[in-house]
């Protein structure tokens, strides 16, 4: 019986069948992600890209092999449900209840809280977890000293909601308690944890782990927090937007990002590994920067959906693998099945 699906598994594999992957993404979304390069290495491979038309009910919509999405609302939830409802066996990545979670500032960090990921190696001393902070849902609670006792300044006040929008991403450095007035809660504030400017980003496609370096907000060093007294607040919403009296070209000089050791590969895999059984989630990413102050403590500050990927190295193979296991999962469950009784065999 084993045999028989393992051969059928084989002979579906070596078919000249197309596949279809329904994507429904917002234009820029699709601008960035669906580039040429993909569309012809999945074509390569037998996968088609086909854009879900916004106007039309899904469930109308294919034959779909597969559906990705990064869409909201109640309306492309209903959609998505319609859909699976008539087509149980088509995989749709990912679950929307499973991406909720990455909505909320607070929620999306408490998986890393609560991650069992196993020691590893023996020798290795790297730990990981999350930065000290506090949530804030309303402007008296800024004044309430007992709230902040936990938490050293600087802080970073991050929005409480993660939906995408512009004012999600809308950020402020503060520097002292006078800072905090200027805030519009629901937030987050957290502690700013000096990083030596470079945060390790770490994409995640189903099983595929890529960690890559980029440019971070500078260390604040106790000179700016003093000079900084008078002002309190610095609002920013994008690395390479923040406000500072030396020039970009300078601040990238000083960082440095060719010298940034990358965090040991297995150490990676095996968060972006925990991540990923406990979110439920196949295709998302990592922000993780590394105390200065403790050189093998890194923290998990930022977990996105479906982040951009077209910058990723190799982000055409890696999707177009990815896309191929999905559409073939049965069979490649069936393989995996048949491998473990033949290992049951020989022992
Ligand atoms: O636009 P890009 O390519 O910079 O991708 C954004 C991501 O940048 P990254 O891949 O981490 O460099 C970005 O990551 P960060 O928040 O910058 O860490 C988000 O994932 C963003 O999605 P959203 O606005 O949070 O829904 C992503 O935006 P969308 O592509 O989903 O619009
Ligand atoms: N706790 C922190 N300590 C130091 N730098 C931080 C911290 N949190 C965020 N940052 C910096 O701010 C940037 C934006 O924060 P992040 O939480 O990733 O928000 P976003 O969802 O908008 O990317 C990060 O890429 C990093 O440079
Ligand atoms: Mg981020
Ligand atoms: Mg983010």
């Amino acid at each position: 019986m084993a045999a028989a699906a393992a051969a059928a598994a084989e002979a579906s594999s070596a078919d000249s069948r197309r596949y279809v992957v329904g994507y429904a993404l917002a234009p820029k979304k699709q601008n960035s992600f669906i580039k040429p390069s993909l569309i012809s290495r999945a074509a390569a491979r037998g996968v088609d890209l086909v854009p879900v038309d916004d106007a039309r009910p899904l469930a109308d919509q294919g034959p779909f092999d597969l559906v990705i999405h990064k869409l909201y609302g109640h309306d492309w939830r209903a959609q998505l449900q319609a859909f699976s409802a008539r087509y149980p066996s088509v995989p749709v990545v990912d679950p929307p209840h499973a991406i909720d979670r990455l909505h909320n500032r607070i929620s999306m960090l408490q998986v890393v809280s609560e991650l069992d990921v196993p020691p590893g190696d023996a020798d290795r001393r790297d730990t990981f977890g999350i930065p000290s902070q506090v949530v804030v849902y309303d402007a008296a609670a800024l004044a309430d000293s007992g709230l902040l006792a936990a938490l050293r300044f600087p802080l970073i006040a991050k929005p409480l909601v993660a939906d995408g929008s512009a004012k999600s991403h809308k950020m402020s450095l503060v520097y002292h308690r006078e800072g905090l007035r200027k805030l519009r809660p629901p937030l987050v504030l957290q502690e700013f944890v000096n990083h030596g400017g470079v945060i390790f980003k770490v994409y995640v496609v189903g099983g595929h782990v890529t960690c890559v370096k980029r440019h971070s907000l500078p260390d604040v060093s106790k000179e700016i927090l003093e000079d900084a007294a008078a002002e309190g607040t610095i609002s920013f919403s994008q690395v390479s937007n923040l406000p500072n009296q030396r020039t970009a070209e300078e601040y990238y000089e000083d960082m440095r990002l060719e010298d940034a050791v990358m965090p040991p590969t297995d150490f990676v895999n095996e968060i972006a590994g925990g991540l990923r059984r406990a979110l439920g989630l196949q295709l998302f990413n990592f922000d993780m920067i590394r105390d200065v102050r403790a050189g093998d403590r890194y923290l998990v500050i930022d977990i996105n959906y479906f982040p951009g990927y077209a910058k990723m190295p190799g982000y055409e193979i890696v999707l177009t693998d990815f896309f191929w296991d999905m559409v073939h999962k049965d069979d490649v469950a069936l393989k995996e099945e048949e491998e473990q009784s033949n290992h049951a065999v020989v022992k």
